[in-house]
């Protein structure tokens, strides 16, 4: 266990932040939000920043089983909430109904489990193959995220928690099939920017996946803090199912457009390396978690990246007089590293690999 992680989050009211926040919300009155979670005033979710009435676009995958006409219709749509929305919920994606309950069950039973034992899991090495910690990261946040997560390694290989029992079973199935419908989504954007059809799971080939569970408890004063700051995914795309419980905001045109939960559906976003690759077509969108007062939310999100040793760049053929590279290549383990060593910083990773548009590197 990391010692010097955990003196330096202990705080001056003597809480052990390094357990979560479900533990300390589990172990006592909180009656406010300590010190360490109070974000500043001007990064503080508002309801003025809200736009009402907006919604995330809804794809159908089954018209991509269906007629010519119909299959290259839905993929035009897709192009467009790639293009100016960078995130979306897919609905009649083939994932079994009971397979996501489960796994929504299977997550919770871990954050349920004792402190203890989800701090066999606590690491410093942002890429140990399974890792329980709190906030983002808690050795470099200035504030803390009212949140607690497990990371696991799922592709190539599966890497999980021995508890609870059942765990790898459900999450290694999960996991597969998440995988899937993200190779499957990628496929329909490759034709939407009008590349070949496996251009991009070309480029995502034996790429990496990454379990990421997100615990936000109840929390006493949501409006003072935040379960996760603004930011944007690394890979190519995230695939994202909630449980029941709304908090997701995603920013559109300067706003940020609440995503309501829908049983069944998962929420998909652009994520930087698709950026990347789409030489800035597709948005890579910052997103952030806000938290309420009643109920506890979880979210699972399977970020599905390139090879940790792949060189990512915009494709050659998106690339042309008129559009001149926008992003320096890049090892995308490098990339991961930094942006997991860093706290959350909006888009600020991918603003690090942009080529000044007078073409300067
Ligand atoms: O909880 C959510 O809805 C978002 C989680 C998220 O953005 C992430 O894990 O990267
Ligand atoms: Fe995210």
């Amino acid at each position: 266990m990391a010692t010097a992680v955990l003196e330096s989050t202990k705080n001056v009211d003597g809480y052990d932040y390094m357990k979560g926040v479900k533990h300390l919300v589990d172990s006592g009155a909180l009656n406010s939000v300590p010190i360490k979670y109070v974000f500043p005033q001007d990064s503080r979710p508002s309801a003025a920043e809200i736009a009402e009435g907006e919604s995330i676009p809804i794809i159908d995958l089954s018209a991509m089983d269906k007629s010519p006409e119909e299959r290259l219709e839905a993929i035009k749509y897709l192009g467009q909430a790639c293009a100016h929305w960078g995130f979306f919920q897919v609905v009649n994606h083939g994932i079994q109904e009971s397979l996501i309950t489960s796994m929504l069950e299977a997550a919770h039973q871990f954050f349920s489990l004792s402190s203890q034992e989800k701090l066999k899991y606590e690491s410093t090495d942002v890429l140990n193959p399974v890792r329980y910690g709190t906030s983002f990261n808690a050795k470099v946040d200035q504030f803390f995220n009212w949140r607690d997560y497990l990371k696991h390694f799922s592709y190539p290989q599966l890497h999980t928690p021995d508890n609870p029992p059942n765990y790898r079973e459900v999450a290694g199935e999960y996991f597969k099939e998440t995988r899937k419908l993200a190779l499957r989504l990628m496929g329909a954007i490759s034709e939407s920017l009008g590349l070949k059809s496996d251009y991009i799971q070309t480029v995502f080939k034996d790429g990496i996946q990454i379990g990421v569970l997100n615990f936000y408890p109840q929390c006493p004063e949501p409006d003072e803090t935040m379960g996760i700051a603004p930011h944007s995914d690394h890979g190519g795309l995230t695939i994202l199912l909630q449980n029941d419980v709304g908090g997701l905001q995603v920013r559109h045109e300067g706003r940020w457009v609440a995503v309501e939960p829908s049983p069944n559906a998962f929420v998909v976003n652009v994520s930087d390396h698709l950026e990347i690759v789409s030489n800035g077509r597709y948005k890579s969108v910052e997103h952030r978690a806000v938290v309420n007062a009643e109920r506890a939310r979880i979210s699972i999100a399977a970020p599905n990246g390139p090879a940790m040793d792949a060189p990512i760049f915009p494709a050659p053929q998106l690339v042309d007089e008129t559009h001149p590279p926008l992003y320096k290549s890049m090892l995308y383990g490098e990339y991961l590293r930094r942006q997991q060593s860093t706290g959350l910083r909006g888009k600020g990773n991918l603003e690090s690999v942009k080529i000044a548009t007078d073409g300067k590197r």
